[in-house]
């Protein structure tokens, strides 16, 4: 296998200045430790998916793959060609609602496909139709007269488009209804597979997460609690952070439930984040020593591994 995509230490921190924000309270300089010395890597066709509560830095350690923000320190590499694309939450902001959808699908083409001919264009406009399982009389709709799945497909063909080799995918399927969550996945899936695409899933959705991800980062406040294979961190999550965002979401299946350990309060400030480990706050088993030292990530299994005193 080969890393497609590679962080580390990556490290973002924004600066808020002045007496403006109503997060300074007075004056002075805070810094936002929205992502602190972060590493994964992701290999051809494989899918990473990061995962946390809101405010977690997940979007930005999107926003640093796309290039959208640069990194205060560590880096973030991909192998060859940077071609990668965003497939965004919402699908009706990502389109122009005056324009058809054969349009939002040339303009790409137009831009990343030069070799292309008006007619070569358009078949290929007629081929990500169908990569996506869309009807060909969809090119002359505009976005209002589709339904929220189809326009997210819409987003998908158009990414496609530019021929990536990475997609981000940012909440992908948060604005869908859950009947159609499942066939937007499936496609997802399939395009991995036949495309060789690689994938960086950023979710709360944690069945999303389970049925696109190969692999898993938990973030907390910035830092990385726990990563590794997404059975092993699904099936036997070793990280309390982990534990407890798994089981706020409900389970059918009995055999999967584990001992309740529900999230309670919400997650503290990244302006002035806990000392040690950043989830101590909020953490059950927390003890004098979570504290002190941040936690190093220990090996909990091959290619598993967790940040928490009490697992080391
Ligand atoms: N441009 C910015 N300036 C200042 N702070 C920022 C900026 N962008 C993000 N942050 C802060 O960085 C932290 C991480 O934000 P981020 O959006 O990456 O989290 P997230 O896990 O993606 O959350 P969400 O799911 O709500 O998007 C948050 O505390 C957020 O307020």
């Amino acid at each position: 296998m080969t890393a497609v995509v590679e962080a580390a230490g990556l490290t973002k921190h924004f600066t808020l200045r002045g007496h403006g924000g109503p997060r300074l309270r007075g004056r002075g300089t805070r810094t936002v430790h929205a992502v602190d010395d972060v590493g994964f890597r992701i290999d051809g066709g494989r899918t990473l998916a990061v995962i946390g509560e809101s405010g977690c830095g997940k979007s930005t350690v999107a926003k640093l793959l796309l290039g959208l923000l640069s990194p205060t320190s560590g880096t973030i590499t991909v192998t060859g060609e940077r071609r990668i694309q965003l497939v965004a939450q919402n699908p009706w902001s990502a389109l122009n609602r005056r324009k058809t959808i054969g349009h939002a699908l040339d303009q790409p083409l137009r831009i990343h496909r030069r070799d292309l001919d008006a007619r070569g264009r358009a078949a290929r406009i007629r081929q990500l139709l169908e990569l996506t399982s869309l009807p060909a009389e969809f090119l002359d709709r505009y976005p209002a007269d589709v339904s929220g799945g189809e326009l997210q497909r819409v987003t998908i063909a158009r990414a496609l488009a530019a021929e990536p080799r990475v997609l981000v995918l940012d909440e992908p399927t948060a604005s869908l209804d859950v009947s159609v969550k499942a066939g937007l996945v499936n496609l997802l899936c399939d395009l991995r597979d036949d495309l060789g695409l690689t994938y960086l899933l950023i979710t709360h959705e944690i069945d999303v997460a389970r049925l696109l991800a190969d692999e898993v980062l938990v973030m907390y406040l910035g830092h990385v609690v726990e990563s590794g294979d997404a059975d092993e961190v699904f099936d036997r999550p070793a990280h309390p952070y982990t534990r407890s965002l798994l089981d706020s979401v409900p389970v059918p299946d009995p055999r999967r439930r584990r001992t309740l350990l529900p999230l309670t309060g919400d997650v503290p400030s990244a302006v002035d984040p806990p000392s040690g480990c950043r989830f101590r706050t909020r953490c059950p088993h927390a003890v004098e020593k979570c504290a002190g030292a941040r936690p190093d990530a220990v090996d909990i299994a091959p290619g598993h591994t967790a940040a928490c005193h009490l697992t080391a």
